[in-house]
């Protein structure tokens, strides 16, 4: 090696894009709900969301997707200009995006194979029955309901009826997952098992997140940043530690509410 050459670290290396966005807003009649906001997602991180009921946290995700259009600014997801997508690049872009909806919103007159069944055939047109049945029972499996594939929706607990949605998303194989409160209204335990399958999802199939929560033990457990929202723009950004040892009364005040 030559005495003035540079060697640059793997370490340094910059990770991929997978999100940018830049000077986002976005507002309803008078009130401005996104303001100015910049945010980037790196290929393969699970980018934790985290602020007050009405801060703008739903809205965001919703842009990504353009279920809602901003106001101003540029949204760039694997490459695209979300704007800029004419009806099936749009379409195209959404298929690589699985989004965990806060309600869950499975079929409910559909039976859980039928539910994954739905997806399954309008996006992987290809797959042959067999192959189609075969990932249908291997998602199941993965998210821990093997023997439900005939039940009902109604049949299930929340916590299952969450994992349905997560393995109706999941089933698609997503580059991209969006998950809006993943763990609100259940359990403990449950959130720590919709945690555990998010970290899961993460690490089989190297999709990049966003998880929005108000779940501080969701966040611990699925974080590796954190941006916290507050009036419309970011307040803070960080890891967990960051957060749980900040003196800033704003995110004090929240880790204690939630404590
Ligand atoms: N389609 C819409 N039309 C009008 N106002 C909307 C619409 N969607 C969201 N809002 C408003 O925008 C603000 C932010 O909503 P958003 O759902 O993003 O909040 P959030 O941070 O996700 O809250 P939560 O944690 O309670 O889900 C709220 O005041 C909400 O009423």
């Amino acid at each position: 090696m030559f005495k003035n050459e540079t060697v640059i670290p793997v370490s340094t290396k910059i990770p991929d894009l997978v999100i940018e966005i830049n000077n986002l807003s976005k507002g309803f009649a008078a009130l401005q709900v996104l303001k100015n906001l910049s945010l980037k997602v790196f290929d393969g991180e699970n980018l934790v969301v985290l602020g007050k009921s009405g801060s703008g946290k739903s809205v965001l995700i919703k842009c990504i997707v353009r279920l809602l259009n901003p106001d101003k600014g540029t949204i760039t997801v694997l490459g695209e200009n979300v704007n800029e997508l004419k009806d099936k690049g749009l379409a195209t872009l959404r298929e690589k995006i699985g989004f965990l909806f806060q309600s869950g919103a499975l079929y409910d007159s559909m039976t859980i194979k039928q539910n994954l069944e739905f997806p399954l055939r309008r996006i992987k047109k290809k797959l042959t029955t067999k192959e189609r049945d075969e990932k249908i029972e291997e998602v199941l499996e993965n998210v821990g309901l093997a023997d439900t594939s005939h039940k009902m929706p109604s049949e299930l607990s929340g916590g299952m009826r969450k994992r349905a949605s997560l393995a109706r998303t999941i089933v698609v194989d997503p580059i991209i997952m969006l998950y809006d409160e993943p763990t609100t209204g259940l359990d403990p335990v449950t959130s720590d098992g919709i945690s555990a399958l998010i970290n899961d999802i993460q690490k089989k199939s190297q999709t990049s997140s966003i998880i929005i929560t108000h779940d501080i033990e969701c966040a611990r457990a699925t974080a590796d940043r954190i941006i916290m929202l507050k009036d419309g723009e970011i307040y803070t950004e960080g890891n967990i530690n960051d957060f749980e040892n900040s003196t800033d009364e704003v995110i004090q005040s929240f880790f204690k509410q939630k404590a």
